[in-house]
């Protein structure tokens, strides 16, 4: 029987973590957690956590860290049969440490593409806002356009996806982001991938995946909550 495998993803905005979340969850069985997935779920179920984090996602502003472990820590201790990976989170060092905690990471995969690629990524972005489900209107475009494939609802496009937002943005996640990815490199475990296209990416991370996770247990198989 093989053991748990656990993973994070993490990358700046518009790098593509949902896009090769869904794929790994896919081709290996992992439980896919996206942090802002469970965000917007806890603001519709008007939770505890919920309501504190909304005012924040309002403003598009991270949620403080004592709300989002609160938040996610009790969801991976669920999981305790799953083998997961986890997009969104830890975003800054005290979450890092507060998953360290709980678990062992085995593998940290950090993405690292040019800031013209994510500009021309994020311009193109199209979001379906309750769920956060993303298109992009050349890489994977929605049936209709302007309308979510799911709920036919329609689509916008971020204020802070636009290209002028991006230069703040991206400073501020390389500033938080910067120690936790200092920690899993200390730790032997954090695999960085550069590149301006994910299907050249996505290769890479499979055949990394594919040594680390040599069987995945069959009752750890289960689809992407996306
Ligand atoms: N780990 C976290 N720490 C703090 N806030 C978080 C975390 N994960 C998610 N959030 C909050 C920030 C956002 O207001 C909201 C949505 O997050 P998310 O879906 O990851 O979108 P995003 O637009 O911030 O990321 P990206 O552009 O990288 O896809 O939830
Ligand atoms: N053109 C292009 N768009 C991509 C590629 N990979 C992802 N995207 C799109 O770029 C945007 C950002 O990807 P996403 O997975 O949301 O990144 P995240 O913000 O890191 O979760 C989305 O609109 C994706 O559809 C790629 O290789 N080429």
């Amino acid at each position: 029987m093989s053991k748990l495998f656990r993973a994070v993803i993490m990358g700046p905005p518009g790098s593509g973590k949902g896009t090769i979340s869904e794929r790994i969850a896919h081709s290996f069985g992992l439980k896919h957690i996206s942090s802002g997935d469970f965000v917007r779920e806890n603001i519709a179920a008007n939770t505890e956590a919920g309501v504190l984090a909304k005012a924040y996602m309002k403003k598009r502003l991270l949620v403080p860290d004592h709300v989002m472990t609160r938040l996610l820590l009790p969801r991976l201790e669920e999981m305790t049969k799953y083998s997961w990976l986890l997009d969104g989170f830890p975003r800054t060092l005290a979450q890092a440490d507060a998953l360290n905690s709980i678990c062992d990471l085995d593998v940290v995969i950090n993405l690292n593409i040019p800031l013209e690629t994510l500009k021309e990524r994020l311009r193109h972005r199209w979001t379906h806002p309750s769920s956060g489900r993303v298109y992009n209107m050349y890489f994977n475009p929605p049936r209709i356009q302007g309308l979510d494939d799911i709920t036919g609802e329609p689509l916008i496009q971020q204020e802070d996806d636009r290209p002028e937002a991006l230069v703040a943005r991206l400073r501020h996640y390389k500033d938080i982001a910067k120690p936790v990815i200092d920690l899993y490199k200390a730790k032997s475990i954090l695999y960085t991938f550069s590149d301006t296209e994910t299907d050249r990416i996505w290769p890479n991370i499979s055949t990394l995946l594919s040594t680390k996770i040599p069987i995945v247990q069959s009752d750890a198989r289960c689809a992407s909550t996306h």
